[in-house]
């Protein structure tokens, strides 16, 4: 039996594990400084890679305008355009509250290109090598290998089959097992610091519990459960690369920085490669109906991995190079959604009321049997909870508002122009152009009250049927245009059906008494909080 892994929530501080601050602060600046030079050294391969400062200048811009004041002037004065168009330098222009952006970011990728920001993240971050071959080889196959996946994940009957099939509606009843003993726990208890209060009631870290309910949900649903079985370590290995590596290489640290948390990181992020390449060997032996290695069960791997594994085979693609590029698509399905759990659950449970209204539109969709020793959920239906709960889905939407910064980034291919009311700005080909969607959903003309959790301001009744609906409005959570998420079907009912199981099943109280939302920290994509939430769960009395 494994022992419980106690997950970091987030990078706490660079500098944990060094006793001397000063020692600490040489260690970073040496290390940003090799970083240059060998960023000088091994100049990049290709042109088309995102600059590391436009990743820092997109939460610059959001954090400047939110305070507005002088840093909003200064920044407003020096930058090169005007109207809606900001950008320090030539090479990133930010539009910000453009009202045209849909618009902008629906012309296709001839124009404006998602491709090289991809290509970046997969050389700077997911560790494929930036050389002239893979670059051929992503030009090549990028849109065969994502079809599959944005297949499985878009397609409406097919993620509601998938959902089915990963046995969402009786997972609801052990979302804890309340029990302390390690060998009791479901896997996804094992990261939550379980402790057992009294008999029925334990204590859990809120954070650490609904990541990892996800993740266990969504990662078979993609690797098969063999992966998953095989792999003991998945979920640690995992949010360590994403919590302690990935922000970290994004704003240009390099991988070989010297500080433990970034080696541990590296160390988790290798196993990653490694157990996702033996996995794409065994598809592959599967496919090819020789034996496959350890004798690994084969038969719930998705039609999605399966479609990669025969591109990836045909296109002689080496193993290890399998195991660097899939991480996108292992990262990409969970990064967001497992950690959106988490914020939905919290904003939910600490308005006072809500869960009761919530219940009550529940009541429609999942059917709740009382005749085993506790309540069970026996079925779902989907399409109910995807159409008709409207209070539930402008609790998601309200919570995307939030918890969520996410960004549109295109890389200029043929000159442009941007329409920008009396403006009118010449793009260049070779410019970055971001919009970043989160400066709007903080912004107090466009949600009144910007930092409380409201969902209401979702709903509206539709004027031809009279019922009440949930609508976006302005809110871009997937980002906008040809390049926008390609998971976004399979993220929202996942969150729908996992949130309706606990919320039907489980009644969720502070641990100190009073809700104290946490602080939050920008994470990649989803905001992490500074610090899990200790909470208090039993079963819902009914
Ligand atoms: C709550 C969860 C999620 C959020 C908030 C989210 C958000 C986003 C955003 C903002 C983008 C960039 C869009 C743009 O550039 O305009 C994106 C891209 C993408 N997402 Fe998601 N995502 C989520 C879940 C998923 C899932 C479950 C998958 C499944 C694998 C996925 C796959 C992708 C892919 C493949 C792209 C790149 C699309 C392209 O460039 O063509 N996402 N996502």
């Amino acid at each position: 039996m494994e022992a419980p892994i106690q997950h970091k929530a987030v990078p706490r501080s660079l500098l944990g594990g060094f006793s001397d601050l000063s020692l600490a602060y040489k260690v970073i600046a040496i290390t940003v400084l090799a970083g240059l030079l060998h960023a000088v050294a091994f100049k990049s391969k290709t042109t088309k890679r995102f600059p590391v400062f436009a990743t820092l200048e997109i939460p610059l811009a959001g954090f400047l305008r939110s305070r507005g004041g002088l840093g909003q002037r200064i920044y407003s004065a020096i930058r090169r355009k005007n109207g809606s168009v900001f950008g320090l330098t030539s090479g990133h222009q930010i539009l910000v509250n453009f009202s045209g952006a849909d618009r902008f970011m629906s012309q296709g990728h001839q124009t404006i290109n998602a491709e090289p920001l991809q290509y970046t993240i997969l050389t700077r971050v997911f560790g494929c090598p930036n050389t002239l071959e893979f670059e051929a080889r992503v030009e090549a196959d990028t849109k065969d290998l994502t079809a599959p996946v944005e297949r499985l994940f878009m397609n409406d009957s097919l993620v509601t089959a998938a959902l089915e099939r990963s046995r969402v509606t009786e997972r609801g009843a052990s979302f804890v097992s309340l029990s302390d003993r390690p060998e009791d726990m479901k896997r996804w208890e094992r990261s939550a610091n379980i402790r057992l209060v009294s008999p029925g009631v334990v204590e859990a870290n809120l954070q650490s519990l609904s990541r990892d309910f996800g993740a266990c949900v969504a990662m078979p649903l993609l690797y098969g459960h063999d992966f998953m079985d095989r792999y003991p370590r998945v979920l640690d290995d995992f949010w360590t690369f994403d919590n302690d590596m990935f922000p970290l290489l994004m704003v240009g640290i390099p991988a070989w920085a010297p500080f433990k948390m970034m080696r541990d990181a590296r160390a988790a992020r290798a196993r990653l490669h490694e157990q996702i390449a033996g996995l794409y060997k065994r598809i592959e032996q599967h496919q090819k109906g020789e034996p496959v290695d350890f004798g690994a069960d084969m038969s719930d791997v998705s039609h999605a991995a399966l479609v990669r594994s025969s591109i990836y085979t045909k296109n002689n693609w080496p193993h290890k190079l399998r195991g660097q590029c899939d991480l996108a698509v292992l990262w990409g399905q969970n990064a967001n959604t497992q950690p959106m759990l988490f914020w939905v659950l919290v904003y939910v449970y600490s308005t006072p009321g809500l869960v009761d209204q919530l219940r009550e539109e529940l009541k429609f969709c999942v059917t709740i049997s009382h005749t085993s020793t506790h309540p069970e959920i026996t079925s779902i239906d989907f399409s109910i909870l995807s159409r008709q709960c409207p209070r539930m889905k402008a609790c998601l939407f309200e919570t995307y508002r939030l918890a969520n910064d996410p960004a549109s980034i295109r890389y200029v291919e043929k000159p442009i122009q941007v329409k920008d009311g009396e403006y009118q700005h010449e793009l260049k080909p070779g410019t970055w152009v971001s919009v970043p969607h989160a400066i709007a959903q903080r912004d107090p003309s466009v949600y009144a009250d910007p930092d409380t959790f409201v969902p209401e301001r979702f709903l509206e009744v539709d004027p031809e049927s009279g019922k009440l609906t949930a609508k976006y409005g302005r809110l871009r959570p997937w980002g906008v245009g040809p390049a926008s998420c390609k998971g976004r079907n399979f993220a929202e009912k996942e969150l729908l059906s996992l949130a309706a199981v606990v919320l039907s099943l489980w009644d969720i109280d502070p641990a100190s008494g009073t809700w104290q939302l946490p602080a939050q920290v920008p994470g990649t994509g989803v905001k992490k909080p500074v610090e899990d939430v200790r909470v208090v769960i039993s079963r819902r009395v009914f």
